[in-house]
């Protein structure tokens, strides 16, 4: 049995980080929910327990708790935040509205003789959030560190193998939290750190062959990162079971459709299953008069299923639908347990109720973009295809404010291709997470030869991130905007202004709707 750190998810925003810090240090760890958690530990017999942060206050009624036998087992527990004040709670210490909240970068000092702090500087820089604190730690308990406004910011019981946090170890802005959470796979857990994505790629491929045994097998394939790698993924495991299904919704980059079918198509170097379905007209008109940024994106989700149930027949019985979902269009629909809902991503919030198939797969359903990246390298999946930037499915539906029409279509493509083309000649590609031309529904006055014009403004959009959970809009030469300015204002029709978008994420989003 491989070494697993089990992470009890407690609502808290920041938790899959934690999963992901633990496998960075080479130990493989998942997220169970809170209600599930005591079944999933006695089953796993996970190396190492870790509470994540959550919103509730633990001295309320019906706040998510966990049955005190978890202390019991001898397998050492990490509580962070919600969890810290969790623990103390639940071994008799005292938690309640703090007198000061804490937000943000704080000045943490720390007992350097602890484990988790083992080479950790004495006054070290921690990432805050929380309303209430432990006022009182739990009998037993030893105080490993403290701020000005919080007197037990770190508690443990070594004998017992049991440690507290109030502060975030999972986020960068701790500086020297990936070396506590480290401290505590390895001092404490005792964890070899044998776990590499090799090894994720050749599990994941058992388990899907377990699961589909000779049964059918269609894969939503967009072309794009997550799904290209899933599909290969999936042919691996079960070969000519699989069928790739490609739907060009008629929202779609320039050229992209011929792109993707030369790549996976007959012409491809894959011998895959592959279908491309001309589905541009039904969206189209189920599109037609839509404003509202999430009513198209459940549309959107919908109809992608309704083809995918079409195609499916012709086939004859498929039992198991496959996506390339990743954990952030998990959490920021709202679907990674008690997290709020930022967008509908359509795989996956977007999806209807009712749909046609025994089972839906996402093998990567728990991983991040960089390491989905790296899952297709494993995968022998060539570079270019691997390090392309993402392209969200419902197109360019969500880079259209507003009403989707199909000169509207035209215009956005045209400037996002100049934009595009512009980028990689500069070889500017490679510094950035994402970058795109949006249309805005604005439209305002200009002067072109002497005439009036009452046209459309257009969004540049270039970002820098890692994750996609974050972006830091990119610092871009100035030459290279002015360029694709002219360029677009020249060349598109019905454009005759051209913005670009400072913001980052937060608190704006990479995509406008
Ligand atoms: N045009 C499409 N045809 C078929 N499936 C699609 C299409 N667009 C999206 N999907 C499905 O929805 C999933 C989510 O789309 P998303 O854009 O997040 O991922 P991706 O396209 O695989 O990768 P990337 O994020 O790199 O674009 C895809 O993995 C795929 O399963
Ligand atoms: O498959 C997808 N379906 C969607 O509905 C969707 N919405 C956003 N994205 C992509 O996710 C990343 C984060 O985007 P946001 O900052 O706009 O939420 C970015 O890479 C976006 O392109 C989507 N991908
Ligand atoms: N981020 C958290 O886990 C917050 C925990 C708790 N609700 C508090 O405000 O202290
Ligand atoms: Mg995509």
């Amino acid at each position: 049995m491989a070494e697993t750190i089990l992470v009890v998810d407690f609502g808290g925003q920041y938790n899959q980080l934690i999963a992901r810090r633990v496998r960075e240090c080479h130990v493989y760890s998942e997220i169970v929910s809170y209600t599930k958690a005591m079944e999933a530990i006695r089953e796993k017999k996970p190396a190492g327990i870790i509470f994540t942060g959550g919103p509730n206050s633990v001295y309320l009624e019906d706040s998510p708790s966990i049955s005190t036998e978890v202390f019991e087992l001898g397998i050492p527990v990490l509580g962070i935040c919600y969890g810290s004040q969790l623990m103390m709670h639940l071994l008799g210490g005292h938690v309640c509205v703090a007198p000061e909240r804490e937000y943000g970068k704080t000045e943490v000092n720390v007992d350097t003789k602890s484990k988790l702090f083992q080479g950790v500087s004495e006054k070290t820089i921690c990432w805050m959030s929380h309303n209430d604190y432990i006022e009182k730690a739990a009998p037993g308990f030893t105080i490993s560190a403290y701020t000005t406004n919080c007197p037990v910011a770190a508690m443990e019981w070594p004998e017992r193998n049991l440690y507290a946090v109030q502060f975030h170890p999972e986020v960068l802005h701790t500086q020297e939290g990936t070396k506590m959470l480290s401290n505590f796979v390895y001092n404490v857990c005792g964890c070899k750190g044998e776990w590499t994505m090799d090894s994720f790629v050749e599990k994941s491929i058992e388990a899907i062959r377990a699961k589909v045994g000779d049964g059918k097998v269609l894969c939503a394939l967009s072309g794009g990162v997550d799904s290209s790698v899933a599909a290969v993924m999936l042919a691996k495991a079960v070969g000519k079971q699989l069928t790739c299904v490609f739907v060009d919704h008629g929202l779609l980059r320039k050229n992209e459709s011929e792109e993707v079918c030369s790549v996976f198509g007959p012409e491809g170097p894959y011998d895959l299953n592959f279908i491309c379905v001309d589905a541009r007209q039904r969206f189209y008109d189920k599109l037609k008069g839509v404003e509202e940024p999430e009513k198209k994106r459940k549309i959107i989700g919908e109809e992608f299923i309704r083809v995918f149930e079409e195609e499916a027949k012709k086939i004859g019985t498929v039992d198991f639908l496959v996506q390339g979902t990743i954990y952030p269009d998990v959490v920021e629909s709202g679907a990674g347990g008690e997290s709020t809902v930022i967008k509908s991503h359509h795989n996956v919030g977007g999806l209807p109720d009712y749909v046609d198939f025994k089972e839906i797969i996402e093998p990567l359903r728990d991983l991040f973009k960089d390491e989905v990246r790296n899952a297709g390298r494993q995968l022998g999946i060539p570079e270019y295809l691997v390090s392309r930037q993402p392209f969200p499915g419902p197109g360019l539906a969500i880079r259209i404010i507003g009403e989707v029409t199909e000169e509207k279509i035209k215009m956005v493509q045209d400037a996002d291709a100049i934009w595009r083309e512009e980028i990689a000649a500069a070889g500017e590609d490679k510094n950035l997470g994402q970058y795109f031309a949006a249309l805005t529904n604005m439209r305002s006055v200009g002067v072109m030869g002497d005439e009036r014009t009452y046209d459309y403004a257009v969004a540049l959009r270039a970002v820098t991130t890692t994750d996609f959970m974050t972006a830091e809009p990119a610092y871009l030469p100035w030459d290279l905007i002015a360029k694709v300015t002219s360029r677009i204002v020249n060349e598109v029709p019905h454009i005759n202004r051209v913005m670009y978008d400072c913001t980052g994420k937060p608190p704006a989003t990479i995509e406008f709707e």
